[in-house]
């Protein structure tokens, strides 16, 4: 299941292994020990016998991911250690799975600065953050009266101030940043993205461990930056008894709730393979399934279970329809002073469906991104100007088409454009949002090579894989209202569809995919 990693993996650059440094690569200082006094030892054997071990532990708290926590425990440990990317697709557990981890590493003490970067909306917000994060606990009360570097320079030897100071004091440092992805999308956000790659050249503090984790390989990101190559962690999409073992743990009548995940699971992993969107789904089911017992408790016999069954049924035919949208509440305000407390409170809200919200994060599926955002050109631009804007390679050549149109033409489809902008959004057939969706997934097919449309993203399976659940996602989009199907046009004998998004909300979607959304959208 899980892909196997490399690790100490051979770097690109020719100082890479912090084991022979050979290059300007600092000497590493020896791995610091625990006290290993007899008392000691034998302390550590008594506590032995009672408390579990650190790897038990941990992977009990996460089914589903034995091979990456066993790894994790074995990479994060301090000093010197290669930076470690942990990669794979939404919802995988990375972020779980790592934080867990972190609590097991020994010796301590040590230091833990979390970055979500998703829930910061700037450089500089970042930049605060983990100096903040980093700063002695008397002054990071008063975090306001710490000066925020503007320029990334400036944070790397604020960075190296701070980190200086806590090795001088015996802490191991870890420099944690989720989401690298993200970064991609602020302004100058590539050049930003390669200065975080690069901290471990930058920095030269063996006790600093970086760990990076995102949803794009690793290849996407040191092959454009040349630096020391990090031992990598790779999470695959969770297979469905791994998602049952996962939602099994810990419940408080486990043969109740498993005879209903027997009914309702496999259903809904149909729609979404994501932990939380489940969790989300699930729970609200779940009340229902049990609404004929009157004890919570009881074990349900074959007969009840088919009571169960009968009751619940109806309900499960509405939730697979239904778009799995779970708001973040995390605020600019709340992301400028604290990164880390962000994104796990987040994402195990589940939103409700009324009116269209701008200030959510869509969970949705790749593919249902995409059809969205065809969707919405469909609607936004002339379907006249849909062969110039997507060229029989998919993609947008807007140069090509300007130097062939002429005035004439211009003239025609500008008169066009006005129209439809005065109509407001358009109506369109099925074949055109097929068209249309299978010409930009092409693009971002081109563009593999970038973070965001990596393979993982693809959960591995390419753009087919995208096209496959189309129709299914376009009846949850329909069923959730980002787009209204209309009763059959009389001369075409088909349904016509039309997008209900405005432009803030598709531009916000392009970017969670970093689909270009702007080059296509048609402008006067
Ligand atoms: N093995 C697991 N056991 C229990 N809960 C899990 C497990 N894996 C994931 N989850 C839950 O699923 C949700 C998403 O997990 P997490 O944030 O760790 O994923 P991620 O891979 O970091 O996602 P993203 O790439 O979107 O940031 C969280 O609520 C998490 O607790």
């Amino acid at each position: 299941m899980s892909h196997p990693i490399t690790p100490r993996r051979a770097t690109r650059s020719s100082a890479a292994d912090p084991a022979s440094p050979s290059g300007p690569r600092p000497k590493p200082t020896p791995r610091r020990q625990p006290v290993s006094t007899a008392a000691a030892n034998a302390k550590q054997e008594e506590g032995e016998e009672h408390e579990r071990s650190p790897v038990d532990a941990l992977l009990e708290a996460l089914p589903g991911r034995r091979e990456q926590a066993t790894d994790l425990l074995r990479l994060l440990a301090p000093a010197p250690a290669l930076p470690l990317l942990l990669h794979g697709g939404a919802a995988t557990g990375k972020t779980r799975a790592l934080l867990l981890a972190l609590r097991h590493v020994r010796p301590r003490p040590l230091r833990v600065a979390y970055a979500a970067l998703r829930s910061l909306p700037s450089p500089r917000a970042l930049f605060s953050s983990v100096l903040a994060q980093l700063s002695p606990p008397s002054s990071s009360s008063s975090s306001s009266r710490l000066r925020v570097p503007d320029k990334p320079s400036d944070f790397v030897a604020a960075l190296r101030d701070a980190l200086a100071g806590l090795s001088a004091r015996g802490e191991a440092v870890y420099l944690v940043f989720d989401n690298l992805e993200v970064v991609r999308s602020w302004d100058k956000g590539g050049q930003l993205l390669a200065l975080l790659l690069r901290l471990y050249d930058l920095l030269r503090l063996p006790q600093v461990v970086l760990v990076y984790v995102s949803s794009a390989t690793p290849d996407a990101y040191y092959s454009m930056t040349g630096s020391v190559e990090p031992n990598h962690i790779y999470f695959p999409d969770y297979t469905v008894d791994e998602v049952r073992d996962i939602l099994m743990r810990g419940h408080p009548n486990p043969k109740l709730y498993s005879s209903f995940l027997s009914v309702a699971l496999k259903p809904l992993f149909r729609v979404t393979r994501r932990v939380d969107e489940l969790v989300a789904a699930l729970e609200p089911l779940f009340r229902r399934y049990c609404e004929p017992l009157g004890d919570l408790k009881a074990v349900p016999d074959e007969s009840i279970k088919r009571r169960l069954f009968e009751h619940i049924q109806p309900h499960l035919a509405v939730a697979m329809n239904e778009t799995f949208i779970v708001p973040t509440r995390v605020s600019v305000d709340e992301c400028k002073d604290h990164s880390s407390r962000g994104k796990a409170s987040s994402k195990r809200q589940f939103g409700s469906r009324d009116g269209l919200p701008t200030e959510l994060e869509f969970h949705m599926s790749v593919s249902a991104k995409y059809l969205l955002l065809s969707a919405f050109l469909a609607s936004r631009n002339p379907a006249t100007l849909d062969a110039a804007l997507f060229d029989s390679t998919g993609g947008s050549d807007n140069n090509r088409r300007k130097r062939k149109s002429s005035q004439a033409s211009m003239n025609m489809k500008d008169t066009m454009a006005e129209e439809m902008l005065m109509k407001g959004p358009g109506t369109f057939p099925l074949e055109r949002l097929l068209a249309i969706f299978q010409c930009i997934t092409s693009v971002s097919e081109d563009d593999l090579g970038d973070v965001e449309c990596s393979d993982s993203m693809m959960n591995g399976s390419g753009m087919t894989g995208l096209m496959s659940d189309v129709l299914l996602q376009l009846s949850t989009l329909c069923n959730s209202n980002f787009l209204s199907k209309s009763r059959s046009c009389p001369m075409e004998g088909s349904a016509r569809y039309r997008s209900n998004i405005d432009e803030d909300l598709a531009l916000k979607v392009a970017r969670s995919v970093s689909f270009p959304l702007s080059k296509y959208i048609y402008r006067r």
